[in-house]
């Protein structure tokens, strides 16, 4: 292979669709290329086919069309164990009777390799995961993160190419759960594996990923690295799903303005968008400001730091001016009738 040669997707998606039996499209024709050793998440609003999609790529559902391959090799067919993926499923889903040592070994039983053999792989996996330890202790008497790094252990024994993670973090409580996607990112980078992550939340995705897609009524609206996806939404989808923008009617059509991007006046002050400032939001080190705009039923939030609103504190019912840079207006490129997918 000579060094143009690009390498091949960890996963790569061609055209492949779900349709449940009662003829609703869960996934809809999506291409897709995921780069080798790169953090994948998966986000969309609940019913958009992110779940299904992984499951199809882990082989727990079956496809009705279209392909998937790992590194090149077509896995469409295959029976999950042999494909070269491992899922970690929600909350981690420990065996609570077993050790964690039993749970990590759990799978080589199954495939009916020895004791001694699998209590091996097994305890040297958890080493590796800083577990060696506590090899010994039952879940119940771990802690979450340490729960974490045995479902990690137990997912890794079958020695993946690409590890699934289907809403891995989503019971865990507020605080933990932002310990613990620092740990998975961590992981990923020491494994230099390939995770295919899905979430609901905008925020875990933007933490955790190098490349999110955002998906929509089984399609893709759009695939790139966080920054990219944030500050150029391809779609008023994108541009509302992600949070933090306003969609705004103008005269050169629709476009998107972050909500940090808005600078505010008294009214008599000048010329801009009239608005009446409906809430106001104390949120730490911003200050969140809810407002009608003037002659419509349309609402806009607008994001000040602290400081700005401390020296200029308004309040429901003032009238204000809006008003932003043209280069902070962004516009969205025309519908395609393909989306161009290609992450890798
Ligand atoms: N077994 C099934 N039979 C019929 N329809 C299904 C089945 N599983 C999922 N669906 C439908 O397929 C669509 C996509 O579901 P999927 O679970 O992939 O969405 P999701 O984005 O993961 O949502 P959530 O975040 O709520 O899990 C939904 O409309 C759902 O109702």
């Amino acid at each position: 292979m000579d060094d143009h040669t690009p390498q091949p997707a960890a996963i790569e998606l061609i055209a492949l669709t779900k349709r449940y039996a009662q003829g609703s499209v869960a996934v809809d024709s999506i291409d897709l290329r995921i780069a080798p050793n790169s953090y994948c998440c998966l986000l969309g609003p609940s019913g958009c086919g992110k779940s299904t999609t992984l499951r199809m790529i882990a082989g727990h559902e079956s496809t009705t069309s279209g392909d998937i391959l790992l590194e090149n090799r077509n896995i469409t067919s295959l029976p999950a164990a042999a494909r070269g993926t491992a899922m970690m499923f929600q909350s981690f889903a420990l065996f609570p009777h077993l050790s964690a040592l039993d749970n990590v070994a759990f799978s080589l039983k199954m495939k009916g390799v020895d004791r001694t053999t699998r209590l091996k792989q097994a305890q040297d996996l958890l080493e590796r995961v800083a577990m060696g330890h506590l090899a010994q202790r039952k879940p119940g008497e771990l802690s979450g993160g340490q729960q974490q790094r045995v479902a990690l252990a137990r997912a890794l024994i079958t020695q993946p190419r690409v590890l699934l993670l289907d809403e891995p973090l989503s019971a865990l409580d507020p605080f933990l759960r932002i310990q613990m996607r620092a740990e998975l990112r961590h992981w990923q980078k020491e494994l230099g594996l390939t995770f295919i992550h899905v979430t609901h939340s905008q925020e875990e995705a933007m933490a955790l990923a190098d490349t999110m897609v955002v998906m929509n009524h089984g399609r893709i609206e759009q695939v790139g690295p966080p920054h990219t996806v944030y500050n150029r939404p391809a779609s008023e989808f994108v541009a509302r799903f992600m949070g933090g923008h306003n969609v705004l009617d103008t005269t050169d059509g629709k476009v998107a303005v972050r909500n940090d991007h808005i600078q505010l006046a008294p009214a008599h002050s000048g010329s801009g968008w009239l608005a009446t400032i409906s809430d106001v939001e104390y949120q730490g080190t911003y200050v969140l400001l809810g407002l009608k705009l003037n002659g419509t039923d349309d609402s806009v939030s607008v994001m000040l730091p602290e400081a700005a609103f401390v020296q200029q504190p308004y309040a429901p019912g003032d009238s204000v001016n809006l008003t932003w840079a043209p280069w902070q207006a962004h516009t969205f490129p025309p519908v395609l009738d393909t989306p161009v997918a290609t992450a890798a």
